[in-house]
């Protein structure tokens, strides 16, 4: 009993330790300061002491170099637009039969719920709270990417992935780097038409790399795997669209000092009875867009690609035809705010004029269906008629063959032959030719701006295509494989190359055995021919000299592309095919040497 009261009186209450390990740990825990909530540089910064200065150094270095790229000079808005700022302006460029409209018939559909049918000329849509976008699709032609490239704020290059980089997207870059370069993204299409996957991983690594050295490393550049019912695939447009709507831009400093406008809808002002008594005089033109950059100043004079310098009349302001939501009740835009703009197009916009009230009957800028009965149509077309029927007949042109001479009225009154103009005729055109090169230099320029960029021509679906060759290897040996693969594509080219070859031999070798002649004869006459070619290059209309495409370089079936390079086929040019004539005549449409070959053989007649 003794030893148990003894046991008792030894056993000790338990003392709450105040000081030590123990104590910190708990007093932490009750402070809400847990070791284990520390960071762990901060629970252990032994670990965390560098043990290399010059790893150090490095890293801070870097750090501040990222830091400091992120911070830009701070912009100056020049622009004081009153309510909101201009629609962006997106330009769809790239080579033909790409994708271009495919595109832009899917951004549209995804932004507003009317898609087009039939798109012309630019198309605004309402694509946020915030943003609008206009995109308008460029001209394989110089001209329109010259006058794109001006304006626009952000390019999307389309490129066909399982072709390759084609001419038109080097040219496009070129004319950027000098008015200014916009933001660039780029966009590979067909991707569907490359079955092997691994092919189609090292063409979109070979891609991106050549794209990466053109623009920037790191430009972004998509992906459209393929399409889907005649569209791209929904979450892919879904994912460009959104990044399009959110993408920032920095304003050029040349755009942000002027003002410049890209015509929405124009509107011939000039009394009919005026253009009728004189076609050539001058016209009343009113242009509507949105003026971008800085404010315009109804003094100075504008000027309009194409025309040269005008001065301006009289400026008005007009209500916005396609207004931004005007109070953000939810996140996203309600069906009601998703307005499109795209008179040209046919949709929207006519109720807004200064000086007139339309009765609407129908036509370009009509939201409503044009009946079809026939009293309906007669008026129409009596009120659209502008020439009378012996005017018609006088313009109206024949033309019995594909790429064949286009036959007027006057064609057929004289008894002139179709190929052999007479000599005033040709003096006439030459100065024509004259008239409408004015920007010689500027085609001196494109030229050696073509030249600096090695291309072959490669016959597809019917067109010429460009291809951009690289000389630089930055390709791997997977790349290797698949150029391999490519290079069927090419000797197929080189095969056709070849039976040019062989049929043109043919041809003249028949002509020299009709005539007796020697081949040294032959020779000098083929030599002869071409120098005749060469002066006729001269000597004919721009148009004439698109129907015979007699240059190597600008050699295509594409209808647009040729009819705006007209401009470029100068005097130079013709002499450099003179120079170049004997090694790559050869590749002159057949078409071409079979004209050769006729007047090789009436030479010899006579
Ligand atoms: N297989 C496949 N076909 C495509 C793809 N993209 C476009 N196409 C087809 O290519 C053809 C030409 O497309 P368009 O959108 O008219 O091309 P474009 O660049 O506007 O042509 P142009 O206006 O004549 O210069 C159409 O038949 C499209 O269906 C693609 O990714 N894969």
């Amino acid at each position: 009993m003794g030893d148990n009261t003894t046991f008792e009186e030894k056993k000790k209450s338990h003392r709450e330790r105040h000081s030590g390990r123990k104590a910190d740990k708990k007093k932490g825990k009750k402070n809400g300061n847990s070791i284990q909530e520390l960071s762990d540089r901060k629970r252990n910064p032994k670990a965390f002491a560098f043990n290399s200065v010059i790893g150090a150094e490095r890293r801070f270095r870097r750090k501040q170099d990222i830091e400091t790229k992120k911070q830009h000079v701070p912009l100056v808005d020049r622009t004081q637009t009153p309510i909101e700022p201009p629609p962006i302006l997106i330009a769809v460029v790239g080579p033909p039969k790409v994708g271009k409209t495919t595109l832009i018939n899917n951004l549209i559909k995804l932004f507003s719920k009317s898609p087009l049918l039939d798109i012309k000329g630019p198309v605004t849509i309402v694509t946020g709270k915030k943003r609008r976008i206009t995109l308008i699709e460029c001209n394989n032609d110089i001209n329109s990417m010259i006058d794109l490239a001006k304006v626009a704020d952000l390019a999307l290059l389309l490129c066909d992935a399982s072709f390759g980089f084609e001419m038109e997207i080097f040219e496009f870059l070129n004319i950027c780097q000098i008015h200014g370069m916009p933001r660039i993204m780029g966009i590979l299409t067909h991707l569907d038409m490359i079955k092997n996957s691994k092919t189609l991983k090292n063409t979109k690594k070979m891609l991106k790399h050549r794209f990466w050295t053109e623009v920037y490393p790191g430009a972004k550049l998509f992906y459209l795997s393929g399409l889907l019912h005649g569209e791209y695939l929904r979450n892919e447009i879904k994912n460009l669209g959104r990044f399009i709507s959110i993408m920032k831009f920095r304003p050029l400093t040349w755009r942000m000092t002027h003002s410049y406008l890209l015509a929405d809808r124009y509107e011939d002002l000039t009394n009919l009875e005026l253009i009728r008594q004189n076609p050539k005089c001058d016209r009343n033109i009113s242009i509507y867009g949105y003026i971008r950059g800085v404010s315009l100043n109804k003094n100075s004079s504008v000027h309009i690609a194409g025309f040269g310098d005008i001065k301006i009349h009289d400026i008005s302001y007009l209500p916005d035809p396609c207004p931004l939501p005007e109070t953000v009740k939810k996140r996203a835009l309600i069906e009601k705010e998703k307005l499109i703009y795209a008179p040209f197009s046919g949709v929207g916009g006519i109720v807004y004029d200064k000086d007139a009230v339309y009765v609407e009957l129908g036509g370009s800028h009509s939201h409503r269906k044009r009946d079809d009965d026939e009293a309906n149509n007669i008026v129409t077309n009596l009120i659209e008629t502008k020439e009378a029927l012996d005017v018609k007949m006088q313009h109206s042109e024949l033309q019995l063959f594909t790429d064949g001479k286009k036959l007027t009225a006057d064609d057929i009154d004289s008894d002139s032959s179709l190929y052999n103009s007479d000599s005033e005729d040709k003096i006439q055109k030459h100065s024509n030719i004259k008239e409408i090169n004015d920007d010689v230099g500027l085609n001196k320029e494109l030229n050696k701006l073509r030249k600096s960029q090695t291309h072959t021509e490669i016959e597809c679906d019917g067109r010429i295509r460009r291809k951009v060759i690289f000389n630089d290897s930055d390709m791997d040996t997977d790349d290797e494989e698949e150029l391999v693969q490519k290079d069927a594509t090419y000797s197929t080219m080189k095969k056709n190359d070849k039976s040019i070859h062989s049929k043109v031999s043919d041809i003249l070798k028949s002509l020299e055995e009709s005539n007796g002649m020697s081949t040294v004869a032959r020779k000098a006459e083929e030599k002869e021919l071409f120098q005749t070619k060469a002066n006729c290059v001269l000597q004919e209309t721009p148009e004439e000299l698109n129907k015979n495409d007699y240059t190597i370089n600008y050699e295509s079936s594409d209808s647009d592309h040729e009819t705006n390079e007209n401009s470029s086929k100068t005097e130079s040019e013709a002499e450099d095919l003179l120079s170049d004539a004997s090694d790559e005549v050869v590749i002159v449409t057949m078409k071409q040497m079979k004209i050769l070959a006729k007047q090789s053989q009436k030479q010899k007649i006579y």
